[in-house]
């Protein structure tokens, strides 16, 4: 298995590269940014000094390795290992990174390196972002989620207690690194929850990876999908998002899709404290809701409603809201999205598998009849 992808922007493009044990080769491939073309730029020689962002589950199975593969590259390597859970992804365990880097003098041509699921890829982007006003930032995503995701098109940022990703910035990596081995690992629960954002792509832009998805029997265990499948989702996903984010890198437009079952998803991570229902788990129930939202508003009908349910149940995802959550508080709690305009809530909303639309027409009164089917 090896395919590279190029994510190509007008400054700052870069390249997305998937194969076997391709943490082993981390090192060379990092250092290799300093002697190649990057996005069309020579980005210079990159400094020895490298700081290794990680948490303690996912460092005592890989960290190991990703350090002797930079080492052997000549790097200079720090550690800064943060607590694991969504419920980190704060301000206040960005400051455990600036402090590590002040500790070890990282310099302007220094490099983050973010080993990790979207929580560590999240917040080590925007620690990279805003240190020393913006350092090289490398992507190794470990879990399913952020190989086709989170570790692509640049959105870093942390969770106001409020709501979802509220402090942030847009800053794009260097390089992404996916050694769909590392998957072996993942627990299931984490697996599924990856599936739900594999699955969005396949509503929002790719009918035929949703097609191929449906013609498998089952989709819940890593053990299921095979080689061949699991590389249609990894390549297909990772292009899906690169050609997105190619057309609207910091989201005037097209590239909001890509937020599809994320406004009531959000919405439900943040009002269940950020641990009760984990992100992806959010996208599949958000993405339901979306889909009844559009059967309301006529803009697509019950049969697809019927495959994208059958589809988000086959990966082993949840498919109603949290018991207890109330509808009230999710309305209250859509007015925090980042998609609201001119005090609007607008959703992205499915026409057809493989295509959306953006709209402000959704009442309140059509979101709380949808809602109260969903328990
Ligand atoms: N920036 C973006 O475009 C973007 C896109 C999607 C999601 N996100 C963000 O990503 C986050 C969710 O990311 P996630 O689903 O990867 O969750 P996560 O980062 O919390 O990782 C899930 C769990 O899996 C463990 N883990 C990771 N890799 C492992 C491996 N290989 N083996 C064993 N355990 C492993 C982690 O320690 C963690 O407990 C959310 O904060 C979400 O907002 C960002
Ligand atoms: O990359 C994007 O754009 C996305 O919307 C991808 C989402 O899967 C991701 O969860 C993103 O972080 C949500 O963005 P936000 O702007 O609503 O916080
Ligand atoms: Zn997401």
């Amino acid at each position: 298995m090896g395919s590279v992808i190029d994510v190509a922007l007008p400054e700052n493009s870069y390249q997305i590269a998937i194969g076997h044990n391709t943490l082993d080769e981390l090192g060379a491939t990092t250092q290799g940014l300093s002697e190649g073309l990057s996005g069309g730029q020579k980005l210079g020689k990159l400094g020895k000094k490298v700081l290794l962002v990680s948490n303690p589950v996912v460092f005592d199975h890989y960290g190991a390795r990703a350090i002797a593969s930079l080492e052997s590259a000549g790097f200079e390597v720090f550690r800064c290992i943060l607590p694991d859970g969504e419920e980190y992804k704060t301000l206040a365990t960005i400051q455990k990174i600036y402090d590590t880097a002040l500790e070890n003098r990282l310099e302007r041509s220094s490099t983050m390196v973010a080993l990790g699921g979207g929580v560590i890829g999240d917040m080590t982007g925007f620690a990279a972002a805003t240190w020393l006003r913006g350092i090289n930032f490398v992507q190794v995503p470990t879990t399913l989620l952020a190989m086709v995701d989170a570790s692509i098109g640049g959105k870093t940022g942390v969770n106001h207690p409020q709501g979802k990703n509220l402090i942030g910035a847009f800053y794009q990596p260097r390089l992404v690194l996916i050694d769909p081995l590392v998957l072996q690992t993942l627990p299931v629960r984490e697996f599924r929850a990856g599936m739900a954002e594999v699955i969005k792509y396949g509503v929002i832009w790719d009918a035929e990876l949703f097609a191929r998805m449906e013609a498998v029997e089952r989709l819940d265990e890593l053990g299921y999908l095979g080689e061949s499948l699991l590389q249609d989702i990894l390549v297909r996903s990772c292009q899906s998002k690169a050609d997105v984010v190619g057309k609207d890198e910091k989201e005037a437009g097209l590239r909001a899709i890509l937020n599809y079952g994320h406004t009531i998803g959000h919405a439900v991570e943040s009002l269940t404290g950020y641990t009760v229902v984990i992100h992806g788990e959010a996208v599949g129930i958000g993405m339901v809701a979306a889909s009844r939202l559009a059967v309301a508003l006529g803009l697509w009908d019950e049969l697809c409603d019927r495959r994208q349910l059958a589809l988000i149940a086959k990966a082993g995802l949840p498919t109603k809201l949290p018991q207890g959550l109330e509808i009230e508080a999710i309305l209250d709690s859509l007015q925090m999205d980042k998609k609201v305009k001119a005090g609007k809530v607008r959703f992205v909303l499915p026409t057809a598998i493989g295509a959306v639309t953006i709209t402000d027409r959704v009442s309140a009164d059509t979101i709380r009849e949808v809602l109260s089917k969903m328990y």
